[in-house]
């Protein structure tokens, strides 16, 4: 009698955690449901809608300020949980009353607020099909002999980034998510840490894109010569600065001579590895 109600006992609870295990599997293979909520959010402008109205809206302000349709109203409602749920807004109450908060994440996705910092075109940048769809190629580029030379990318596209950015014309959209990280890293940088930049008079940004680290540095410390080196094409859409200099080339060839080097956010060739040496630290 005793074993068998201890055979019951094992059984049961192996039921449960079979159930847990299927739970937590469930969970981690729709993990990318955060991301594209967060990019529709983006996308629909919801941070802005609930910063127009002070910083507090309901589902109905919501719908009238993005233009969703009635007919999606309950759709909207399943959008808004799972983002209060990843704390992208924060709810009090619920159904109809509920009403949505920017969190500190959210605050940082609203064009001309409190923060100045917009990372919108950021999240544009960091959840897109290409980079998902890449990501499911991952056991081709482990197995498929062919793809040894190639990366992830290469083996899902087809091409390199680049070359996608240039076909899809979609280089200055990465470009303008890079001023939008500078804006927000330089301002607490210069805020927080100038000190770093003492004794430094001339300093060039490696890889700095459209300069906008560049930029800031130079409107705050306006006796420093800042120069940015970055890719040709890169460089032909750089805006034109009187306090910035551009320089076009290839970090492995050529860096400008200057008292600092700034690195910020990894040039992806370094990033991965590459097998190149960068030259500033191989060629002087
Ligand atoms: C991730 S972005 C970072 C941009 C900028 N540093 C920032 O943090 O906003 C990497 C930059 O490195 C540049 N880059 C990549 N390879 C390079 C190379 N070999 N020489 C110069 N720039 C390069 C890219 O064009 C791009 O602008």
């Amino acid at each position: 009698m005793a074993s068998g109600m201890q055979h019951k006992n094992a059984i049961s609870t192996a039921t449960e955690g079979l159930i847990q295990a299927q739970l937590e599997l469930y969970h981690h293979s729709l993990g990318y449901v955060k991301s594209v909520a967060l990019r529709a959010a983006t996308e629909l402008g919801i941070p802005d809608a609930i910063h127009r109205h002070g910083g507090v809206a309901t589902l109905s302000d919501i719908a009238t300020e993005t233009g969703i349709h009635p007919s999606k109203y309950s759709h909207l409602r399943r959008l808004m949980h799972a983002l209060a749920v990843t704390g992208i807004f924060s709810v009090e109450g619920s159904d109809d009353d509920a009403e949505y908060k920017l969190t500190a994440v959210s605050s940082i996705l609203v064009e001309g607020g409190e923060s100045m910092c917009n990372l919108s075109p950021m999240v544009h940048v960091l959840v897109e099909l290409l980079k998902l769809t890449m990501l499911c190629s991952i056991k081709e580029w482990f197995t498929d002999e062919r793809a040894s030379a190639m990366t992830l990318f290469e083996v899902a596209h087809g091409c390199t980034p680049s070359e996608m950015k240039a076909k899809k014309g979609t280089v200055g959209m990465f470009q303008a998510a890079m001023v939008a990280d500078s804006n927000l890293v330089m301002e607490v940088v210069l805020k927080e840490h100038i000190g770093i930049f003492k004794g430094v008079s001339s300093l060039v940004d490696a890889g700095g894109g459209h300069g906008a680290a560049a930029a800031a540095i130079a409107k705050a410390l306006p006796h420093v010569k800042c120069t940015v080196l970055d890719l040709p094409h890169v460089i032909a859409g750089a805006p034109t600065s009187r306090d910035v200099q551009f320089v076009a080339g290839d970090v492995f060839e050529y860096v400008p001579q200057a008292d600092a080097i700034l690195l910020k956010t990894r040039v992806p060739s370094i990033y991965y590895g590459g097998a190149r040496k960068l030259y500033l630290l191989e060629g002087r």
